[in-house]
């Protein structure tokens, strides 16, 4: 075991008829980085709540060499708080005479931070770090609890690939103190920046584990799909009119037919774009769709004027957890032949599992909610679809399904404002890009420039990339 931090054998759970783990073993080696891959319901979900103790396992052993931590997507730290507060409050306070000794706290955690290898201040304030900093500090306050694995769940799903590339870099150094990661991504180009070997799932069995020099891309493709992905086609599209005018602090034109991307660093203003648009935040800007002004800001009138939104945040702003899959499908206006209707839409969007329909929506894997929601969206016919990160938590082979509708909705007419922090995504699917920074469109990609390294270089503001350390 000394070689090990964490050994699981034989892990099985069902949850009624639908046996979500099958004899999973999983072993993590001290001071790797481990990928845990799988498509959406695939168990990755169940396993890492079976290690945290949420769910109870029928079946398996679990052995830990030393504790262990979660980090998940939201990271638990409190923004208001310095970066030693929050890492005090699991190590606890330091104390001279009784007293707490805040100085001899920030020496503490000031060492800690540099065993990890995380450059940040102790008394900087949480809400004033990037993203992939905050994540850094949620990890250290992990080791500061003694743990010996942390389970970094999707941590990366809403990072934009610049803040990503930092992140990546920086738990590679971690790695050396010697503490070892599970990490659950969707995102293949992170397994290569940044684990040593993986794990795939599919239907809840453990399909391999490998060292990561030794498998393709493609090989990763085929273990978690079971199959190879067909490569997209991008048939060029015909564009309509200019359908959308945004005029304000942000002022662009979209044409109908026409997908436009828009991204940049956390904080600059991309996902704020897609939120004023879709109705989920005001905004100091005014638009017109096919010349009629767009009631900003009233998500129900906007819906009506022929505006659909798949919003980041599907647990607060899309979705009902609690209700069934054919009544989030249809929440605004219930179609005749409801039932069959939301069959189609589940068969459509390859939403599983395949009788989900009257299955609350929290039953369903991450993934697979944010396929329904795209359904709801698409299935409103549009002529103005916005996105806001559609693809987060969503596995390589759906993420090519959803990306063929959008290009069917612009073939239709639709204008789509789609805001991404996949880089690879809107280099993929958008004819055109918007690139912003500090609140602004600093910059326009057309489509023959559009790659995923020249989106990252604008969103930073450089042409010199040895200054982005991609
Ligand atoms: N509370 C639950 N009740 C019923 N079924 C569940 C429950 N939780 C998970 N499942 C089922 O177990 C299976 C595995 O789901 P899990 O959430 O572990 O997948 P995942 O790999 O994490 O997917 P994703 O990438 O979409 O997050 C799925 O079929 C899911 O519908």
């Amino acid at each position: 075991m000394s070689e090990l931090a964490l050994e699981i054998r034989g892990l099985s759970k069902a949850f009624g008829g639908a046996q979500a783990l099958s004899g999973v073993d999983l072993t993590l080696r001290r001071g790797e980085i481990h990928a845990l891959l799988g498509e959406n319901g695939a168990g990755k979900s169940t396993l890492i709540k079976i290690l945290a103790g949420v769910v109870a396992r029928d079946a398996g052993t679990i052995v830990a060499g030393s504790g262990l931590a979660f980090v998940h997507q939201d990271l638990g730290l409190i923004d208001e708080l310095s970066v030693a507060e929050n890492i005090a409050l699991e190590l606890g306070y330091t104390r001279r005479r009784g007293l707490i000794s805040f100085a001899a706290t920030s020496a503490r955690v000031a060492a800690l931070l540099e065993s990890v290898g995380v450059d940040v201040s102790p008394s900087a304030l949480v809400g004033s770090l990037a993203q992939d900093q905050k994540v850094m500090v949620a990890v250290t306050r992990a080791v500061s609890a003694g743990a010996g694995a942390i389970v970094l769940d999707e941590v990366s799903s809403s990072l934009p690939a610049p803040e990503m590339a930092r992140l990546a870099a920086s738990l590679r150094a971690a790695r050396k103190s010697g503490v070892a990661y599970i990490y659950v991504t969707h995102r293949l180009e992170e397994v290569f920046d940044l684990a040593d070997r993986v794990t795939v799932l599919r239907d809840g069995r453990r399909v391999a584990t490998a060292d990561v020099a030794d498998v393709s891309h493609d090989g990763l493709v085929s273990w978690i799909l079971g199959d190879a992905l067909e490569p997209a086609v991008r048939e060029e599209r015909p564009l309509g009119e200019v359908a959308l005018r945004v005029d304000g602090a942000v002022s662009f034109d979209v044409r109908a037919g026409e997908i436009l991307g828009v991204c940049g660093l956390i904080g600059s203003g991309s996902r704020d774009v897609a939120r004023v648009l879709g109705g989920a935040a005001s905004g100091d800007c005014s638009a017109t769709l096919h010349d009629h002004e767009l009631p900003l800001g009233d998500p129900y009138a906007l819906a009506q004027a022929g505006v659909a939104y798949v919003p980041g945040d599907r647990v607060r702003e899309g979705a009902v957890l609690d209700l069934a899959v054919r009544e989030n499908l249809f929440l605004a206006r219930r179609p005749r032949g409801e039932r069959a209707a939301a069959a189609e839409l589940v068969r459509r969007f390859d939403v599983r599992p395949r009788d989900a329909v009257e299955r609350p929506l929290a039953s369903l894997s991450g993934g697979n909610q944010q396929k329904v929601i795209f359904a709801r969206a698409l299935h409103a016919k549009p002529r103005l679809l916005v996105l806001d990160d559609p693809t987060a938590g969503v596995d390589v082979g759906s993420r090519l399904a959803l990306h063929g509708f959008l290009r069917e909705c612009a073939a239709d007419g639709a204008a789509i404002v789609l805001a991404s922090t996949d880089f690879e995504e809107i280099a993929a699917v958008a004819d055109r890009a918007l690139v912003m920074r500090h609140g602004r469109v600093a910059d326009e990609l057309s489509r023959d420039q559009l790659t995923a390294e020249r989106l990252a270089r604008a969103a930073y503001g450089s042409s010199n990339l040895t200054e982005v350390t991609l």
